[in-house]
């Protein structure tokens, strides 16, 4: 179980003026929980994410990790963000068996294990390219089998599909739930968008914009009538779901700070 209790980050901003970035946000994701952070710019979620990953202190609350108190990053957590952060000089192969050379695994276990999470993203036949040989989505699809490597708890995701086009969005979208479901990963993943939210979460958190606070909550069952069906369409065409899309585009407009979400 991963717990955020009373979880808030205060930066120090220009003139030492405070920044409240995040104010007492409280979480739980279960084994197998899909939690969507959904929110305008600069609400805090990246805040929230980062926190978890431990790459920055929470000022008060705390967040733990079946029961031990994060407070740096590690192999039981794994990152993905918008901007992949492949490395150019290293095969498709050998950047997802990266974090596995720090871990003290073999050469040959390292490369059998990567392999095999490049067939779970479907980039078998990848295995040999560089990164600047591969799309903008099937760079994301490797840093998906990257963060997957070391075997995390969690996997936290940073608006992954952001830069990515509408089509190639939905792909991914469909080849994440389908990680998700395959391996019965947690996930913890941030967008702006209201759709993806609904799509992929098992739980929805919507956030209000600064100081970051947890306005909303939606336990959805969309991604497994998704795995089950297959078929994305009737999903979207659904009543449940286009009234959940209005509740929630309505809730996020009902505070003018929150223009600039987009469905
Ligand atoms: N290191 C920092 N120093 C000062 N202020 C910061 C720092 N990091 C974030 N902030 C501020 O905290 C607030 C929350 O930022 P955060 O990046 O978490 O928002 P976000 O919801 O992820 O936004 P976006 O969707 O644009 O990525 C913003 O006002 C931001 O400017």
């Amino acid at each position: 179980m991963l717990q955020i209790s009373n979880a808030s980050v205060f930066f120090e901003g220009r003139q030492g003026k405070e920044i409240h970035a995040l104010d007492r946000v409280n979480l739980d994701i279960d084994e197998g929980d899909f939690v969507v952070a959904l929110g305008a710019s600069g609400c805090g979620k990246s805040t929230l994410l980062n926190a978890i990953a431990g790459f920055l202190p929470l000022t008060e609350g705390t967040i733990t990790l079946n029961g031990s108190p994060i407070s740096r990053p590690g192999a039981d957590r794994g990152v993905v963000f918008q901007k992949d952060t492949l490395l150019p000089w290293l095969t498709v192969l050998d950047n997802v068996a990266l974090g596995l050379r720090f871990g003290g695994v073999s050469r040959r276990e390292r490369r059998e294990k990567a392999a095999e999470l490049l067939g779970l993203v479907g980039l078998a036949d990848f295995a040999r390219s560089f990164p600047q040989e591969l799309s903008g989505g099937m760079r994301q699809r490797v840093g998906i089998a990257r963060a997957l490597a070391t075997e995390p708890d969690i996997l936290l995701m940073d608006e992954p599909f952001g830069a990515l086009d509408s089509l190639t969005r939905e792909q991914m979208q469909e080849l994440l739930i389908s990680v998700w479901h395959r391996t019965g990963k947690r996930i913890f993943f941030i967008t702006h968008s209201i759709e993806e939210a609904l799509l992929l979460g098992t739980k929805v958190i919507v956030m209000s914009p600064r100081p970051g606070r947890v306005v909303a909550r939606y336990d959805l069952d969309f991604v497994r009538r998704f795995t089950e069906t297959q078929d994305v369409r009737s999903i979207h065409l659904s009543v449940e779901f286009s009234n959940l899309r209005e509740e929630i585009r309505e809730l996020l407009h009902t505070d003018h700070h929150f223009a600039g979400v987009a469905a």
